[in-house]
């Protein structure tokens, strides 16, 4: 095909660009994203460059699948591969690989990437061992501390101490460093740092990869931080031909690091960049289009875009102040409800943005009683679960034996007599006799009692600890004599009898199982690849990469997840002072405009129809309190709103009590089952005129229930929940909870031993 069809002049200009550099900037909905993919097709189709000398840079891995199959639909099959089309992460965790094993690294082409969990639970350990009062100094505030300066390329030697806190720091980051190396792992700023060290301080490493990579090309490039755009000069110096597209107003990330005056330095590195502006908006209707602007021109410091729409001016941005969040919740519901029964749109059409994950409770919770589906964005609900992490130990355990965070989750899962204390002198001991954990378990395993360590570690101990080792080391050797990743998967679960271990006949234990059974296909789809990569790609999931595109449901997300993608309708909810903007961003100049761009990127999501919601009152933090409107609705013209508050007169709030259809009158989707619609609201009411923690619904209770709904709980097993609903049936008090981690769960109080929590 004609690779620059559908393509707008400007647009085509971009994408047949002759060498050297290329800087696209323009607003969102522009073609930036398809202007990047038509130009890596045009590369390799018009100007026969060979795809492996060509790196694109997305900023996540759904967007480079997307990417690449985009440009298979464009090319046909096979004309990609080579290509180098991902995440800085995945990209640096590539180049890293390949070089570990020339000694320039301080860990092995085998290392494992620990996530944030993993990282977080090392600074823990550290603290614990330097004895620093975790009270004061937060584990997780540290740990962001450590980041941030790799995040500036700030190793431990560079690192200032210039007061006490940075001296706490200090400390704690050279046993965070120590820690990871001894298990042979990288953190994700890892990744990025000793890639840009590798090229920066070696000259033969970093010609190899400039001279393979002729063209290089970025997607949301305001997001790049200081390393990244270093790794990216690295890499194009050879060619020089560097491509990328970005918006300055659409940087959110400034506190991983993110820097939107790289466009700046971009310019001044480059002084011959051609630059190029696109000024049309394929996605939007003008109503959104000028709600976004009359929101971002507030910034101070920013270059006004042109953007125009041939779309129509579509329909008014829909303003909905709720009395509470529940009926802040019980809108969005209705809303989609009402449009997907009525046939005007399917599940997928819709998104519902928050500023703060913990506001996602309160929305699911409404989903899950409605009975609605619902994607949740964001990699805990899967990767997050305690059985899927302990088969995920297992993998890395078999990668890396010197992995001790894996090791101590699973060397007594299931329980196989292996204390804390046993596993403590384990660690003690390989300290002392500068072994890893690993070779002691692997030398009980393979000499029994003629070990030296047996009489050390106590006969029963060392019997069960022998076990252990002989089961890894016969999981190694299936590997190392080329069994396949499918048959470790299930020779792990065959030798620990993992499925006995979880599947307790209980409903929960089924899901448990279905869960493994989920990774185990994963499993399967890397046969050809092997554990490398699929423990890789483990690591390196992002939160979108968790939408399921078969799945055809309302995607919920914060709005720093939503960047790049659009929906038909986007809901944006708590828009209160505090929350959008975050409360964080109050005294801050700068960090106030990066809330606005926030709320800008989500507004410029919606191909046709916006939703603006807040709450009266709310009650994320414990307490109920009331909140004042968000200060960015103040910038949105009257003219592009409609509201839909039940309070905004007396006589449309009477019209709604008394059943008169509200959304008839007033939606802008057309004409929905009038019946249908009516019922739906009045089943609502309830919820809807509530106000404090009430139950949402509830029969008349026989005994006095030991729990509340809004109680939090905690189960022994999954963890921490919310009570949603206490009845009492035949004298049992029975629960609906929502955990955290396995979802919606019916209960009887007298048997779950639930932990009250607030
Ligand atoms: N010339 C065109 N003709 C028709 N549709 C187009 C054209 N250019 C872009 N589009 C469509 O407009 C929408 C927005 O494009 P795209 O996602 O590439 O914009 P973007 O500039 O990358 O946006 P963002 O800044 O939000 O990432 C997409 O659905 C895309 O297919
Ligand atoms: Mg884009």
């Amino acid at each position: 095909m004609d690779l620059l069809e559908n393509l707008n002049r400007q647009q085509s200009e971009a994408v047949s660009a002759g060498p050297g550099q290329t800087l696209v900037l323009a607003g969102p909905g522009s073609g930036k994203t398809r202007v990047l993919t038509r130009r890596i097709a045009y590369l390799i189709d018009q100007m026969g460059v060979r795809p492996y000398n060509i790196l694109a840079v997305t900023f996540t891995n759904k967007a480079a699948r997307e990417m690449g199959s985009r440009i298979e639909d464009l090319l046909g099959p096979n004309r990609l591969s080579g290509v180098w089309l991902g995440t800085f992460h995945s990209i640096c965790a590539r180049i890293l690989r390949r070089e570990a094993g020339s000694g320039l690294l301080p860990f092995d082409s085998n290392f494992v990437i620990f996530d944030a969990d993993d990282q977080v639970s090392i600074v823990r350990q550290v603290i614990k061992d330097l004895n620093i009062n975790d009270k004061i100094h937060r584990p997780t505030s540290l740990h962001a501390a450590i980041s941030d300066a790799k995040n500036n390329m700030i190793g431990v030697k560079d690192y200032p101490a210039r007061n006490y806190r940075e001296e706490v720091v200090l400390r704690v980051y050279e046993q965070y460093e120590k820690a990871l190396r001894a298990n042979n792992a990288v953190d994700f700023d890892d990744l990025l740092l000793w890639t840009v060290r590798l090229l920066a301080e070696t000259p033969q490493v970093r010609e190899t990869y400039a001279r393979k990579f002729e063209h290089v090309l970025v997607d949301e490039f305001q997001d790049t931080n200081m390393a990244q755009y270093e790794m990216l000069r690295h890499l194009a110096s050879a060619h020089q031909n560097i491509f990328v597209v970005g918006d300055e107003d659409q940087s959110i990330y400034r506190w991983r690091g993110a820097d939107y005056r790289n466009v700046l330095r971009f310019e001044k590195d480059y002084p011959g960049a051609r630059k190029i502006l696109l000024e049309q908006n394929y996605r939007s209707t003008q109503s959104v289009l000028d709600a976004a602007r009359a929101v971002i021109d507030r910034n101070r410091h920013r270059t006004p875009k042109r953007l125009f729409t041939e779309r129509g001016a579509g329909s008014k941005l829909i303003y909905y102040e709720a009395p509470d969040e529940r009926a802040e919740a019980a809108y969005i519901i209705d809303a989609i409800r009402n449009q997907m029964s009525s046939g005007a749109a399917k599940g997928r059409d819709f998104a519902v943005m928050y500023r703060t994950n913990a506001q996602s409770r309160l929305i699911e919770e409404a989903f899950l009683h409605a009975g609605m589906p619902y994607r949740l964005v964001g990699a805990q609900r899967f990767y997050g679960r305690r059985e899927v992490k302990d088969i995920i130990a297992f993998l890395r355990l078999v990668h890396n034996p010197a992995d001790e965070v894996s090791l101590s989750r699973v060397i007594n899962v299931p329980p196989r007599a292996i204390g804390a204390k046993t596993y403590e002198t384990l660690i003690s001991l390989a300290r002392g006799a500068d072994q890893k954990a690993a070779d002691i378990l692997a030398d009980l395993g393979r000499s029994g009692s003629a070990s030296l360590y047996w009489d050390k570690l106590g006969g029963r101990a060392s019997a069960a600890l022998a076990n252990f080792g002989m089961m890894l080391a016969a999981w190694r050797a299936l590997l190392v004599n080329g069994g396949s990743l499918p048959s470790l998967f299930d020779r792990i679960l065959t030798d620990t009898r993992y499925r006995e271990y979880i599947e307790d006949g209980s409903e929960e234990g089924r899901d448990r199982w279905e869960n493994v059974d989920e990774l185990r296909r994963l499993a399967f789809e890397y046969s050809e690849h092997g554990l490398d990569e699929f423990l890789e790609n483990l690591a390196l999931v992002s939160d979108q990469d968790t939408i399921r595109e078969s799945d055809d449901a309302p995607t919920l997300l914060t709005l720093h997840a939503a960047k790049g993608l659009e929906f038909n309708q986007v809901f944006i909810t708590g828009l209160d002072e505090g929350l959008l903007p975050h409360s964080r961003s109050l005294e801050d100049d700068e960090e106030m405009a990066e809330e606005r761009r926030l709320f800008y990127v989500g507004i410029t999501r919606a191909k046709n129809q916006v939703y603006l919601l807040r709450s009266e009152q709310r009650s994320l933090y414990g307490s109920f309190a009331y909140q004042d409107a968000s200060r960015f609705l103040n910038d949105i013209p009257e003219s592009l709103l409609q509201s839909q508050s039940p309070r905004a007169s007396r006589a449309q709030r009477a019209s709604a009590w008394d059943g008169a259809d509200r959304w008839d009158s007033r939606s802008t989707w057309g004409q929905p089952e009038k019946e249908a619609s009516r019922q739906s609201y009045r089943a609502n009411v309830g919820s809807r005129a509530y106000s404090g923690p009430q139950p949402i619904q509830r029969s008349a209770p026989v005994i006095e229930t030991q729990y509340k709904p809004m109680m939090r709980v905690s189960h022994n097993s999954w963890g921490e929940g919310i009570v949603l609903e206490s009845k009492v049936e035949d004298g049992d008090e029975i629960l609906k909870v929502h955990f955290e981690s396995v979802g919606m769960k019916q209960l009887v109080a007298s048997l779950a031993k639930l932990k009250i929590i607030s």
